[in-house]
This record gives C-alpha cells, structure tokens and sequence, in this order.
C-alpha cells in the first residue's frame, strides 16, 4: 500500500483530492439511459437489462413462496443459527431507534405535537453482483418491520443457477413480503417508477455498486432514499499498541467487497505503517477474492504517518468513512473526537466483520464522504414524521395580531383574511 508521510495541511489537500466524489458522466449517462428505458417501457426493459448486464433470460421476475420456503427449509442449522443471532441483536439494537412522536399541551388552549408514521411500501436493494448479502436483508428489512412498514419489496440480481439459498431463506427470517430478481439501475428504476409487475414504492434503501447507487441519486425526488451507501470503506486509526496482522486482515475485510471499495491507515508509527504494509501484500496472497481486494488497496488504498493522535483524528474526520477502526490504546477515550463517520469500532476486539453481522448497529452506512452529513439506516428511515396543532377561540385571539401582521408584511391579504374570519363571521 501507498505510504503517505506528509504534514497534515498537506495531507488534507491529498485525502480530499483522493476521495473527491468524482462524478463519473459516463455512468451517470449510462445509468440515466436504463432509468428512463425502464420507467418507459417497463418489464420489457427489465428483461433486456437482466439479459445484458447478468447474462439471464427471465420469463418472470417475481420469487414464488414455494422456492423461498423450500430455501428455509434446507437451510443448514448453523447458518440459521446464525442468521438468528444477528436478528436478535439487530432487533434489540434498533428498537431502541424507536421513536414514538411527541404532544405539548403545556401552554392553555393549545396542543402542538408531532405524529409518527410507517411507510406504506418500501423496496430493498440487495446486493448480489460479486457476492451474496443475506445480512444485508435482515439490516434492511427488520427496521422496515419494526417501524411497521405495511409492505417490504426485496430486489435483488438473478444469479444462473437460481438465487442464492440463504439470501432466500434470510427473506423469510426477515419478514420480506415479496422478492423480485432484478439487479443494478435497472431494479431502481422499477421500484421508483413501478412496472407491470413490480409495485412502486415509496421509498428505495440498500447499498449497491456505483450503478447501484448512482441510480438512487437519480430517483431521488420521485421516491424517498436512504442515502448514498455505495463501495465499503474501512478507516483505522492505530497506534504502536496495534498488531499489524490483525489490522492488515480488518483493511482487507473490507477491500475484498468491490474493486472500488476503499481501506485506509492512519497512524503516527512509522514501523507499524511499514509492517501493514507488508502484512497487506502477504494475507492477499491467500485470499479467494484476492483479484478484488488488490485492486481496491493498490487503488484506493493508503495509509498515512502523522505526528500525533490529534493530528490523526482530524484527517480521519476529512475522509469521513463509512467504518472507523480505533484501534488505540484506551479506544474508548477518543469517542468525542470523532465527528464524521458512519459507524465507529473502538478496541482491538470492535474487529469491523462483528459490526457486518451479529454486533446490532446496521451495516448499511454512509459511503464516499456523505458520513459528513448521512447517518445509519435506522427505524427512524422507515417513517415520516406530521406535525399538528389545535388551538383555542382565544388562544387564536391572542395571536391575531401577529399573524395578521406577518401576512400583510408578506402581501398575502388571504392569510390575514381567513383568521380574522373566525372573529368577524361568527354567525356563519
Ligand atoms: N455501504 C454499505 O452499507 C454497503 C453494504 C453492503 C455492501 N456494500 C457494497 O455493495 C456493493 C455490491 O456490489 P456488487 O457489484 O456485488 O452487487 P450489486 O447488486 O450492487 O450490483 C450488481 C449489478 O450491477 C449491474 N451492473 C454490473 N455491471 C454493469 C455495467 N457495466 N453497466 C450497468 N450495470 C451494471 C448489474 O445489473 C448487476 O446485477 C459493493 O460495492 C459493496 O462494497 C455496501
Ligand atoms: N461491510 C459491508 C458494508 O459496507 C456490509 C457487509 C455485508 N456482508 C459483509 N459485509
Ligand atoms: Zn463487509
């Protein structure tokens, strides 16, 4: 890996150029083109896009309970297990996300308040171009469950031999009410727009590839989004208490995702960043998605030496990844001096595969800088929020003055007009 031993000045301006999101018009093009194909033309389109891009010709798109449940019935009991765990922990993690609205009577005459309400439909994306994600459907579909969300659509890419088992079986343990195989921009585009066979929905959430999550910008307006959770990323920030085995495998864990994903070092150790490095290139020999994974470090990777942990900290909040390792002594401590990230593990055990699976935070997070100002997915993505109020005859006398006052300021006699109504009209 690149080893970078610049000032921090210096080594803003590098992260900021090296992490700049820039806009790829080519596949901002190439993706506008199958968006507007499929809200045109609909399942033809989709077939044609299922045809190209994942090489299967499909005569429906829509997943018959029959194979779903036959897949859950086949399911190893390890993986159930498993899979079983990780619903626990995510349950209990994300109902504590709740939010339950709130009323204000504390002024005489007036209630002011704010209601909480479920999304009728929504759709999850489901990665499945280079590897499966059963995980990925119990972080998206059970906050949809637990916000009560009437209805959740899964898509997810056709695979030759039939989709993969535990992706189905891992619908049925999240509560999934229906599963479409169709993958990339084109499935965005068909939950956005809808289809002859595919439901619109209100909102898309999900990670996914560039193409993925460039066709989530596009739709946005036409339909809710999550954010942008595109390629991983994995950040560490460590010191000379770290072992470099164990946070080249953590670089690596991440790197392995997609060619474009992205692992970073940030240490003030000049032995420690030397030993990574190497650690790097020795664990990829061994890995079965070592093509992937090299391409992302040699890529997208770095790792930078800085003078002090201070120092460190404040580049790390300039690339804002989607994961931060601390991997110091003492992690705990360094909490408040973190402010842009999606999601933080602190000590040697907070290894960044706990969070992927079991640990209960979701996994789908902030990719590409946007941790800057985009949070988890969480309960509180499958709502929508109503504020109301209810006043009193006089409470409304007491505020005549001032709303009519404003609305004449702004030239908009109806709006004065329509309060003073309730006083000067009684009798109607
Ligand atoms: N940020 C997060 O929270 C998070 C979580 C899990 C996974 N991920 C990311 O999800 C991604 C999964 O990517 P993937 O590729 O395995 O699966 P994917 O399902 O996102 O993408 C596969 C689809 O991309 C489309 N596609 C491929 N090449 C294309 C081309 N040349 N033109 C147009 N469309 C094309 C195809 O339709 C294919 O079905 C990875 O980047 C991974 O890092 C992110
Ligand atoms: N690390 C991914 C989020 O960037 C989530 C995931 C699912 N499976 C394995 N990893
Ligand atoms: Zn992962």
């Amino acid at each position: 890996m690149k080893i970078y031993r610049e000032s921090l000045t210096e080594m803003k301006k590098i992260v900021a150029r090296l992490t700049e999101q820039t806009t790829d018009l080519e596949i901002e093009q190439r993706v506008a083109d199958i968006v507007e194909n499929v809200r045109k033309n609909g399942d033809a389109a989709l077939k044609d896009y299922e045809q190209k891009f994942d090489g299967i010709l499909l005569d429906t798109f829509k997943v018959p309970t029959t194979k779903i449940d036959e897949a859950y019935d086949e399911l190893s009991n390890d993986i159930k297990d498993s899979l079983l765990l990780a619903k626990k922990n995510i349950i209990s993690y994300h109902e504590l996300e709740k939010e339950q609205g709130f009323i204000d009577t504390n002024t005489p005459g007036i209630i002011r308040g704010q209601k909480v309400t479920p999304l009728e439909r929504v759709g999850i994306y489901v990665p499945g171009g280079t590897a499966a994600y059963p995980s990925t459907i119990l972080m998206t579909a059970l906050p949809a469950k637990i916000a009560g969300v009437d209805e959740v659509i899964m898509v997810t890419p056709p695979q030759k031999d039939g989709i993969n088992q535990t992706v189905l079986a891992a619908a049925k343990i999240a509560g999934v009410d229906a599963i479409y195989q169709i993958g990339g921009a084109q499935a965005i585009a068909a939950l956005a727009y809808g289809t002859e066979t595919i439901p619109a929905v209100n909102k898309i959430v999900g990670p996914g590839n560039i193409y993925v999550a460039t066709a989530k910008k596009q739709v946005f307006g036409k339909v809710a989004i999550d954010m942008v959770a595109g390629p991983s990323e994995i950040g560490i920030l460590a010191d000379k208490s770290a072992r470099p085995s164990e946070l080249a495998a953590d670089l690596l864990s991440q790197a392995e995702h997609d060619v474009r994903a992205r692992a970073i070092l940030i240490t003030d150790d000049e032995q420690l960043a030397q030993a990574v490095s190497g650690e790097v290139t020795k664990q990829l020999e061994t890995l079965p998605r070592k093509d992937i994974a090299m391409q992302s470090v040699n890529e997208r990777g770095f790792i930078a030496v800085m003078e002090s942990i201070p120092e460190m900290f404040e580049l790390m909040n300039v690339v804002a990844p989607e994961h931060l390792e601390v991997q110091l002594e003492d992690a705990m401590k360094y909490l408040s001096l973190i402010r842009n990230a999606g999601s933080v593990f602190l000590g040697r055990y907070a290894s960044e595969p706990l969070g992927d699976y079991v640990a209960g935070p979701n996994h789908v997070l902030p990719t590409g800088g946007t941790a800057k100002f985009s949070s988890p997915l969480g309960v509180y993505d499958f709502v929508k929020k109503t504020s109301f109020i209810n006043f009193s005859e006089k409470s409304l006398a007491d505020d005549l003055k001032a709303i009519t006052t404003l609305a004449r300021a702004e030239g908009l006699e109806a709006h004065a007009r329509a309060i003073e109504a309730r006083f000067n009209q009684k009798e109607n």
